[in-house]
């Protein structure tokens, strides 16, 4: 099976200019996408609480108002709060705002695949899922580039609802990177496997474990972490810039012989069956279940391991090292400054 990919020649944005946008949440994909399309020419209105989201979005120049206001106001509404909070939010302050013609999107398909919002049949419901963090699809925006988006529709209304998805995509400046069409269910599945299994889980425990196997060896800690963690930038660009092989033709041979032999013995058969088995519970919904479940109980587990996996030795030694090295955050042309908000 071949997706066709879909480029801004592609696409013509006029059924999105003159409609009125409602951006619910400013977090990470909400302050980049309502930017992004601010700057590509279309009418953006921010919907949070009063707090952090609002102050920011009314510095960033946007009209703020209540969820419920901006929803109520708006043609197109994209919800862009944590999943976990999605429903109750859309329960109580978006839903009654809605009117035949509107469309509610979304940039991931959890809540729609997992039927925890059910919109009313009246209106459009699709998707825009940036395949990157806010952040990178602000500063990418600005470079002139653009972090790809996959697109789906789940409710068809009006008969415009993929026009409208392909005009959002192409005003985030995804179409500049590549559009592809989708399903809320294949979106979400493979969504949440490629950060569990590959991106997010698979690195970090890979760095980890890299990390505190040569310290427990007796290694300098500062040493492991440019060995497992600083470099993997370097060797993840030149992937990202000419694939497997131009990264490997930067290294060494004696490199490439051990990626070659080696590596199949850390990354093997059985981490493939982890990884199916991984996939099995997202499929089988059982990984949503319990997600859902350890926020009905105040999130005990993830407050823990927030606590305890930004304060690992790797993290500790890594913020040392970093705070020596600016130059690696000089001249990003960052929308939030990220370092003021996690732990230092
Ligand atoms: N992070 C990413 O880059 C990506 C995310 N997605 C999807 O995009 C969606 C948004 O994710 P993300 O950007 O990470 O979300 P964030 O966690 O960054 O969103 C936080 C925002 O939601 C607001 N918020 C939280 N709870 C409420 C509430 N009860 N009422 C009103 N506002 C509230 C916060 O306001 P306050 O400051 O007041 O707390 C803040 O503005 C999700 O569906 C996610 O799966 C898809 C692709 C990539
Ligand atoms: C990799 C994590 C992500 O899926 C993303 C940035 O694409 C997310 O949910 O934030
Ligand atoms: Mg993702
Ligand atoms: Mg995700």
């Amino acid at each position: 099976m071949t997706a066709t990919i879909f480029y801004d020649k592609d696409i013509d944005d006029s059924v999105l200019r003159g409609k009125k946008i409602a951006i619910i949440g400013y977090g990470s994909q909400g302050h980049s996408q309502a930017q992004n399309l601010r700057d590509s020419g279309f009418s953006v209105e921010i919907g949070v609480r009063s707090g952090k989201s609002w102050d920011k979005a009314v510095r960033d120049g946007f009209e703020v108002k209540s969820v419920k206001e901006a929803a109520a106001d708006a043609d197109i509404v994209m919800i862009l709060l944590p999943d976990e909070r999605q429903p109750e939010v859309y329960y109580k302050e978006i839903e009654q705002g809605l009117n035949p013609g509107n469309a509610v999107a979304f940039s991931h398909g959890f809540n729609i695949h997992f039927k925890q919002i059910v919109p009313p049949d009246f209106v459009d419901v699709f998707m825009v899922a940036p395949k990157g963090p806010g952040h990178f699809c602000r500063r990418t925006y600005l470079e002139g580039g653009g972090v790809p988006a996959f697109v789906a529709v789940q409710q068809n209304a009006t008969g415009n609802a993929e026009k409208l998805a392909f005009a959002w995509a192409k005003g985030l400046g995804a179409a500049r990177g590549g559009v592809l069409v989708t399903t809320f269910k294949e979106e979400t599945e493979t969504d949440l496997f490629g950060e569990q299994a590959v991106l997010m889980g698979g690195l970090t425990h890979l760095i980890q474990a890299g990390f505190e196997t040569l310290v427990e060896a007796g290694y300098q800690p500062e040493n492991a972490y440019f060995e497992t963690f600083h470099e993997m930038k370097m060797l993840t660009d030149l992937m990202y810039e000419n694939g497997l092989t131009g990264m490997r033709y930067s290294c060494s041979d004696t490199s490439k012989w051990g990626d070659f032999t080696e590596g199949p013995y850390v990354i093997n058969a059985d981490t493939k069956a982890r990884m199916k088995k991984v996939l099995d519970k997202i499929q089988s919904g059982e990984f949503a279940k319990g997600w859902l479940l350890e926020n009905k109980v105040g999130r005990p587990m993830f407050n823990a391991l927030m606590e305890k996996e930004s304060n690992s030795q790797l993290e500790k030694v890594g913020r040392e090292l970093r705070k020596l090295m600016p130059f690696v955050k000089e001249g990003k042309k960052d929308s939030e400054d990220i370092t003021a908000n996690v732990a230092q």
